[in-house]
Formats: C-alpha cells, structure tokens, sequence
C-alpha cells in the first residue's frame, strides 16, 4: 500500500475571471503545500468558473483559458510548489492541425507537475438536461486518464462522468487503479446531498477503488454551489466529507493499493476509451504529522436551503459590484423573509427596506414592517403612495384590476428610483415559486428587479424558511429577526379592500402541492387527478401556470433550489396553444 495526503480545494470563483480564479488556484495551491498534501484537487472548470455558457464558443475565451493554465503550472514551479500534483479543470478546444487557433471547446482537468501540464483529460459524459448544455458546447472526450502518483494509479473524471453508467468509472475498474479523482461543478438542489453521497459511494464499489470528489462553492446567476466535497473508501464507506456552502481545503492522508506498474496505453472496447497512463511521479516520503480528515455533519433541510439562499444573493451582488438592494416592505411574509435573507448575505446596513402604504393598506403592514426593519437594523423609510396613485387617476380613466395593479406599478417606480439614485444597487423582487408559478404578481409592479431571491421557493416553504430562521436565532440566544404576526397573518396583496390571497387561489397547502407535481414532477392532468386531486381545482390551476409563462419570461434571475425551477430549467414556449384539459383529437368533429 502507498500513503497518498490529498486536498480536495473547494473554491468559490468567478465564471470569466480566468487572472483572478487562477491566482485563487496559486493561493490555494500554496495551502496545499504548506499542509504537506501530495495531490491537490480543484473543481471543474476553475480556472473559468462554471458554467461558462456562450464564454465558450469565444476562440479568445478558450485561448487565455489554455495558456493561463499553462502558466499557473510555471507559476507553481517557480514558487517550489513543482511536486505537488494539481488537478484544474478549465475551458479547452480539440486541436486541428489546418485551423491553428480553432477547435471544438472541450471541458479538460490539466494535471500540472514541475511547470508543465502533464495529462489532460476532457470531460466524456456531457450533461444536456435541466440546466445543463455542455452538447451545445463540448466535443466529448474519448479517453481515461491514469496518473501514477506517489506509487498509486489515479484516474481522472470530470463531473457527470460519475452520474452516467459505463464510461470513465467503468474504465477506472477495467485499469486496475488505486484511486478516481473526480472534480466537479454540481449544483445545488433540495436533497441532492443525498443523492450525491449515495453515487459516490456506489460508483467507488464500481471502480473497485476510492473515490475523491470535489466540488466547486458559490452563487452563479442562478446557481449555487455547495461544495459537499467528499472521499469514499473503496467499499463504499464515506470517510470524509466537507462543509457545506463554505471555501475549504479539505485533506485527507489515504492508504492505496500500490500501481500495476503497466506502461502504455490500452483499448477498453466495452467502454470505447483509450486508457492512456501517465508516471508523474515517484513513491513520496510520508508527511511529518498525521491529519485527521474532516467529517462535517450534514445541514438540516431547513438550513441547507436557507444557506444556499443567502449564498446566492451574497455572490449576485459580491461578483457584479451591487453594495445594497432596495426592497418593498408590506409586513408580509415573503418581503420579510427577502429582507432577512438578504441581511444575512450583505449585512442590514446595505438592505433599505421601504414602506408604500395605500388607501387600502392595513395597519399592521406599516406596524409589521417597521417592527422587522427594527429587529434586523436595516435602513427603513416610508413613501405613501396615495399622491401618486391620485395623480395618475387625474390624468388616465381606469378601474378595477387595472387600477390595483397601478399601485403595485408607482410602488416599484419608487424602489427603481431610489436604487437608481443609489448605484451600485439594485431592487429585489419579492415572489415566491408558487406566486410566479400561477402568475400572481403585477408585471413591472412587484415583479421588477434585479434578482429575486425566493422565486423558487414554495409558499408553504416561505413560512417553514421563516420559523427556522427565528428558531435558529433563539438557539443562538439572539432575538428572532421576523415579527410573529407576519408568520401568521392571512396573506393579502391588499390592492382593494379586505382582498384575501385565497379569494383568488386554493389554499396554498394544496396548490404548492398541485405545482409540485405538474411542475417540477412534469406530470400531466390525468396523473394530478389520479392523485386525488379534484378536476376543476388541477383544470384551474394549470390554465394558471400556462397563461403565467410570459410573467415568468420577464421576472429576474433567482436562486435555484429544487430539482426544477423557473428559468433555464423549465424551458416553454410563451405562445403555446397546448392545454391538456382540451385533448387535440378530441376536437376534430
Ligand atoms: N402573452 C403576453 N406577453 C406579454 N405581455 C402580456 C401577455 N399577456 C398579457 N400581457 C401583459 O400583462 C398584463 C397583465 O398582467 P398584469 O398587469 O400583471 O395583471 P394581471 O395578471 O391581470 O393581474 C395581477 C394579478 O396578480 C395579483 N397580485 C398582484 C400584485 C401582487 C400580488 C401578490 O400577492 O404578491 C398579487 C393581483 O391581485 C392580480 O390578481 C396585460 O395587461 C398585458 O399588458
Ligand atoms: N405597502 C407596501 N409597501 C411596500 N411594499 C409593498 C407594499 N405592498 C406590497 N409591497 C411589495 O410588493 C410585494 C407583493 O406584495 P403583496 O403584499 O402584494 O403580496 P405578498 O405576496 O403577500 O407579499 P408579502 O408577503 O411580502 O406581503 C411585496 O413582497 C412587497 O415587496
Ligand atoms: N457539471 C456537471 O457535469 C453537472 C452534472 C451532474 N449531474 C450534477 O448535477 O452534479
């Protein structure tokens, strides 16, 4: 057996900042050795931030993406770090001979030893579902790279190679090696820690070896990674696991089968790849002090999702320069829960919540409102909006919906406004998933912004965020940032008098559950109904969800946080004549 001491670096980056990522990559790298690791590992595309999108069809972008990776090797060997081996993935392309600077991208782990790139392995399994679009970008890989390391055979994968059977982690078992280092760009979603745990251990027992992954933390648009890096023995047992949501290096010294010691590369048929293998480097002397690796209990539920919510909004604003964020105040839950959210990511003195009471609006919007900007030490102003809503009815003639949405409509000119006055800055809307799943929200009303921090958070799961949060600060012997009542209120978008939430919805309880299964569950009308749902309640709703698509179109970018959420993971057409409870043969006489 040979003693590998591993680091898995689980960094925040920023997609395009190839000069700042890499001195990141340099820094951390030092750690590495200053702990007297022997591999160290960096998540997929770090060098470039994950995922890169269209960046990756810029021959200019793949370019400096190719030679900065060239250059940190040099950099590394020119500060002495040289033996240790470094895993990047970073951005590419396929070499063709007759265009010199051209090729298809390809998303490649370098492997870095004495100032040059020893290996490459590009990516073979290439995810093209939910949010995911590498076939839009990538040519897939057809080779699985073995480094021998300190004695030990190490093969390398690159993210959905592990979801996807046969392949890479087929390959690694048919190699005979010690070890398979998979670095990884995987998104967060409700439950996913659990699913991602239960792979890799099942895909070590596979690879008959174990299993180090790592993965990247940060918030990307609408992605937020939570890190979760982990090893498992080759048995299956998960022997070190890393924080959640937070920058790590996490190390581990691992005792591994010593290599087979074959030279060349060979053809794995079953699983079409060249296995290609790489001696980097020879036996290493054993570290000075032994470590004990890190075993971090999980989040609860609850927690996991309101950190990877704050974490969002905290790099939304952090990676595009916005210092505050404006947003309406009604005393409701969900304008609460976003102003918490968002003191807990860019601290209360950048949030300025704003009160806009109305003809119609009850006192406890104010009270309540006023009571939450108190508790959490944010800025709060009031603007009564009765002048302007007056004005406007002097110079046009409407009534009704119209008239109400109007006064959703001046209170987000009044957020703009101050934002606008106050740059770097931005408004944040206030919905939530099932809100912008049926539509109720007044386009360029309540909906403008430039994030919305709880789009993809269920109403239902808006309250269960919110007594959390007051739990969690009581645990910590802090007051509860969120006034009771606005827990416990009826929700109202009190636009008219006495106006009830349900005078125009189900009970939330029961409609989040209808979105759960016609939205993220995809299921059809027959299957909701089959549930045990009634008929005109999953009609009406779904009528609800399909006419709201181009609300959704125009509403701000958000965190995700469930297995599918609006945006780029829920992707159809505005004009769209399909509706399930009107069966299309049906209809032809
Ligand atoms: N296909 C299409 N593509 C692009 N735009 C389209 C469109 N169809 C309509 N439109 C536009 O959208 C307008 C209708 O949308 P909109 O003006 O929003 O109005 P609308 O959807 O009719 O009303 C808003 C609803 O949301 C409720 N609401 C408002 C505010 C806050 C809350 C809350 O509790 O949080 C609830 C409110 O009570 C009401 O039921 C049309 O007049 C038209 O201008
Ligand atoms: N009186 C008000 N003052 C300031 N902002 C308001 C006011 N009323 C509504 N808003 C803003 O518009 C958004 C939509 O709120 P509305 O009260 O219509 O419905 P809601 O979904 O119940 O939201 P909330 O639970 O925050 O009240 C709110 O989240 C808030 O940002
Ligand atoms: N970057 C990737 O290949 C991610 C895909 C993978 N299924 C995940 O979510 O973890």
């Amino acid at each position: 057996m040979a003693h590998l001491r591993i680091a898995l670096a689980q960094l925040n980056v920023i997609v395009g900042d190839i000069k700042g990522n890499g001195e990141k990559i340099l820094d951390w790298t030092r750690r590495a050795a200053a702990k007297e690791a022997q591999l160290v590992l960096f998540p997929e595309t770090a060098l470039t931030g994950y995922p890169v999108e269209d960046l990756a069809l810029r021959q200019s972008f793949i370019e400096e993406s190719r030679q900065s990776v060239s250059r940190l090797a040099s950099r590394l060997a020119d500060e002495g770090l040289g033996e240790l081996v470094v895993v990047v993935g970073y951005l590419d392309r396929t070499d063709e001979p007759e265009h010199p600077k051209k090729g298809h991208p390809q998303n490649v782990a370098a492997v870095l030893h004495r100032g040059e790139v020893v290996a490459r392995y590009a990516k073979h399994h290439l995810p093209n579902y939910g949010v995911f679009d590498e076939f839009r970008y990538f040519k897939p890989g057809n080779e699985l790279t073995v480094l021998t390391i300190g004695g030990v055979d190490v093969a390398v994968a690159i993210c959905e190679d592990l979801w996807q059977d046969g392949g890479p982690v087929a390959a690694t078992a048919e190699a005979g090696a010690g070890l398979l280092a998979v670095i990884n760009a995987s998104p967060y979603e409700r439950d996913k820690d659990d699913t991602r745990g239960e792979l890799v251990s099942r895909r070590a027992r596979e690879a008959g070896c174990a299993l180090a992954y790592v993965n990247l933390i940060g918030g990307q648009d609408e992605l937020v990674f939570d890190g979760d890096s982990m090893i498992s023995d080759a048995d299956g047992t998960l022997i070190v696991r890393g924080p959640q949501f937070v920058e790590d290096l996490v190390l581990a010294d691992l005792e591994l089968p010593d290599s087979q010691a074959v030279n060349g590369p060979t053809v794995s048929r079953a699983e079409k790849l060249i296995i290609s293998r790489h001696h980097v480097t020879d036996a290493y002397p054993a570290p000075s002090t032994p470590i004990e690796a890190p075993r971090y209990p999980r989040l609860s539920a609850d927690e996991e999702v309101y950190s990877a919510l704050v974490l969002g909004l905290r790099d939304y604003c952090g990676k595009n320069g916005i210092e505050r964020v404006y947003l309406g105040l009604s005393g409701g839950i969900d304008s609460t829960l976003v102003a918490t959210i968002a003191s807990d990511a860019i601290g209360a003195a950048n949030v300025y919540g704003i009160s806009n009471p109305s003809a119609y609006s009850s006192e406890h919007s104010k009270t309540d409102a006023a009571d939450l900007a108190q508790r959490l030490g944010l800025n709060f102003s009031t603007v009564p909006i009765a002048p302007a809503v007056d004005a406007f009815h002097s110079l046009i003639d409407i009534d009704g919906v119209a008239a109400e949405n109007l006064q959703a409509r001046i209170r987000a000119v009044i957020w703009m406004a101050e934002s606008n006055q106050h740059n770097p800055s931005i408004v944040l809307a206030c919905g939530n998933k099932s809100e912008l799943a049926v539509g109720y929200s007044t386009i360029y009303g309540d909906a403008v912004g430039g994030f919305a921090p709880i789009k993809d958070v269920p109403k239902t799961w808006v309250w269960r965020l919110a007594t959390w949060r007051n739990d969690h600060a009581v645990a910590r012997g802090e007051q509860p940032p969120i006034p009771e009542n606005s827990i416990t209120k009826e929700p109202s978008a009190e636009l008219r008098p006495g106006q009830k939430d349900t005078d125009s919805l189900p009970p939330y309880e029961v409609l989040d559950k209808i979105i759960a299964e016609y939205v993220e569950g995809d299921q059809g009308r027959a299957e909701i109904i089959a549930a045990g749902y009634d008929v005109d309640l999953v009609d009406r709703v779904m009528r609800m969800v399909d006419r709201a698509e181009y609300k959704r179109r125009q509403y701000p970018p958000g965190t995700k946080i469930s297995f599918k959420a609006f945006g780029r993971d829920r992707r159809l057409p505005i004009t769209n004549g399909w509706r399930e409870e009107h069966p299309a043969l049906e209809a032809i006489p």
